[in-house]
């Protein structure tokens, strides 16, 4: 997603099928892309052998390559020479000091990728992700705010009755007496869908019916993998964008996406097309509504077709921007382009972490119980406090307020260390646009064996951020820094704080770990992420009892799951039982007997 190497097209470069429209793609990247190489070819880093003439090293690890990622930066250390397409030198960098400079130190240097900037203006116009410098920093300090703790605690109601719908569905599926095995992805995706929708947008878009069949909604859910089957050609939007006229880059967008043209490349460039008009004609709906609802009193749901209650974010955007000063106000493009952005940018995130933490879960049930009994043992106490007269119950199950939700203890740890081990993007991209030198943390060796604490950089490096690397550094996080370990959280209190050694930290914005990566360009969603994540589990787990899959099929096999890391964590189910490729996530569930 967001800026991470699926975007870049990365990890799709080397399916078969993609490579033959490539090539020529790849010559007229690859001389743009010679001066700066030339200059890289310099660094003085060591770094593994390339795997591939072609490929260097990036098929090995960026297409499922969890552990090469990981083995990369045990072996070589924070700063690493991998090799690129045809030879290009890259640098993959996990040390804390070199995140620090890039993310925050000298954040203006250090910018996305042109491609990604230039395809996100397309598909999404002037939102975060589309932006640079000077109207990003604007941007941020509009919307910043907009994200508070004290606006998250308006928003929860929304996501609980979402969350609700959610548990209502599975939980039809199930019985007390024997477990059922169900697909939660395709739910999950829904019920992230609504809640961004609902949350954000404060439109009802009640995905998690799939007998609505709401084309806006279905536009939202294919957006992300449409954006993948495309990207392949990313590389040359800059060069249109920048060589062409408005009138070629119309004619170029009509020819490539005509009817008669029968490729499967070309229907999902008409695909993406469609989708994208889809999105823009309904935002822009919305965006209208929403506006016309700030001038009247007091809107009532029933004087439109999309809800306009005043909680969502867009709202308090809209308000907030209309009583900036002139010189901090955003235009209507902009504040049309965040809604799209942040839609795309929370969906897939979400549900792959949501999954994940299911996941876990289910691989350690007696956690799970501990789990269950927290959350019981919180609902027993709010309900019968002063304060819960002031909450609802829905369907019998209590809704805990935002303060309470988030103070509980090892929820919070399961959730934290689910995102530190298993990030949602765990590689994203950048470049300098100047040349400069990184300074090191834990210095690396040269290619010659020297040690070496900083290391210059020309203009125009590939840099590749690995969040995934960082997540599991052992210099900060200890020897057990790849285990699944939410008592890590809880003895936080003893005096040892998660993540920091000898004052060593990440500067991530979410607890010293870099899944919401840091600095002016982090993920302006996190709380907002948290609360959905703890929601969901607070709502499944008291009635839901989670396991791995452990029946055999037909063919006498037994379903096992495996995470496959491209450009996102997708969990998927292994040949012979599965295809390896379709994400899917089964697991057997039951319901808790009271
Ligand atoms: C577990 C869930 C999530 C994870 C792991 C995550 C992670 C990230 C990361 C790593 C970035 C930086 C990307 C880059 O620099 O290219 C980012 C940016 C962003 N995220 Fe999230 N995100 C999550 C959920 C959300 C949600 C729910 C929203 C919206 C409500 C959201 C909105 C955004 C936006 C708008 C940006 C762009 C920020 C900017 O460029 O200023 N994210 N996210």
């Amino acid at each position: 997603m967001i800026g991470s190497l699926q975007h870049d097209g990365i990890a799709h470069m080397f399916l078969p099928r993609t490579i033959a429209y490539g090539v020529l793609a790849l010559a007229v990247w690859k001389l743009i892309q010679r001066r700066a190489s030339r200059k890289a070819n310099a660094l003085n880093v060591a770094g593994p052998e390339k795997d591939h003439w072609f490929k260097g090293n990036l098929e090995s690890m960026f297409v499922d390559g969890f552990e090469r990622c990981l083995k990369v930066a045990t072996d070589y250390g924070g700063l690493v020479k991998i090799h690129g397409l045809l030879g290009e030198k890259w640098l993959y960098v996990s040390d804390p000091r070199a995140l620090h400079y890039i993310l925050v130190k000298e954040q203006h240097i250090f910018e996305e990728n042109d491609g990604f900037i230039f395809c996100n203006r397309l598909i999404f116009g002037e939102g975060l992700i589309s932006t640079l410098g000077e109207q990003h920093r604007k941007q941020r300090k509009m919307l910043n705010p907009v994200f508070s703790t004290s606006n998250m605690r308006e928003l929860l109601p929304i996501i609980q009755t979402v969350s609700n719908q959610l548990k209502s569905i599975l939980v039809a599926n199930l019985s007390d007496h024997t477990s059922v095995e169900l697909d939660v992805l395709p739910w999950l995706s829904r019920s992230a869908l609504d809640c961004i929708c609902e949350g954000i947008l404060g439109y009802h878009s009640n995905a998690i019916d799939t007998g609505n069949n709401n084309e806006y909604t279905e536009a939202l859910r294919m957006l992300g993998p449409f954006i993948s089957k495309t990207i392949f050609f990313r590389p040359l939007v800059p060069i249109v964008m920048r060589n062409l006229s408005l009138y070629w880059r119309k004619k170029i967008l009509d020819w490539i996406t005509i009817s008669w043209l029968p490729t499967q490349t070309m229907k999902n460039f008409r695909e993406l097309r469609r989708i994208v008009e889809v999105m823009d004609s309904a935002s822009r709906t919305i965006f209208e509504e929403k506006k016309a609802a700030l001038d009247r009193p007091s809107p009532t749901s029933s004087q439109s077709s999309w809800e306009t209650r005043g909680k969502d974010i867009m709202s308090i955007m809209l308000k907030s921007n209309a009583s900036s000063s002139e010189a901090d106000r955003l235009s209507d493009a902009e504040l049309l382009g965040q809604m799209n952005v942040m839609i795309f940018a929370g969906l897939e995130t979400t549900t792959a972490a949501v999954g994940r933490v299911l996941y876990m879960l289910a691989k350690h049930p007696h956690i799970q119980e501990r789990l269950r009994a927290e959350i019981s043992d919180a609902m027993t106490a709010y309900q019968f406090s002063d304060v819960h007269s002031h909450a609802e119950d829905n369907g019998g199950s209590v809704r805990l307020s935002y303060d309470v939700l988030m103070s509980l203890p090892l929820l919070d740890a399961v959730v934290r260390e689910t995102l530190r081990l298993y990030p949602s993007l765990p590689v994203l991209t950048r470049r300098n646009i100047e040349a400069t030198s990184l300074p090191l943390q834990f210095p690396v060796r040269s290619a010659s064996g020297e040690e070496i604490s900083a290391v210059p950089v020309a203009k125009n490096q590939r840099l590749v951020m690995s969040i995934l690397a960082a997540n599991h550094n052992q210099a900060v996080w200890g020897e057990d820094a790849s285990d699944w370990k939410p008592e890590r959280w809880l003895n936080s209190s003893e005096g040892e704080t998660p993540g920091v050694k000898d004052g060593v930290r990440y500067t991530g914005v979410y607890s010293s770990m870099m899944t919401f990566l840091a600095g002016g360009r982090s993920c302006i969603g996190f709380k907002f992420a948290e609360m959905e994540i703890k929601d969901v589990l607070v709502t499944l787990l008291p009635d839901i009892h989670l396991a791995l899959p452990s029946e055999p099929d037909e063919n006498g096999i037994v379903k096992e799951i495996h995470w496959r890391m491209t450009g996102f964590h997708s969990p998927v189910v292994k040949p012979p039982a599965g295809d390896g490729e379709t994400p899917q996530l089964p697991l057997s569930m039951r319901l808790i007997r009271k």
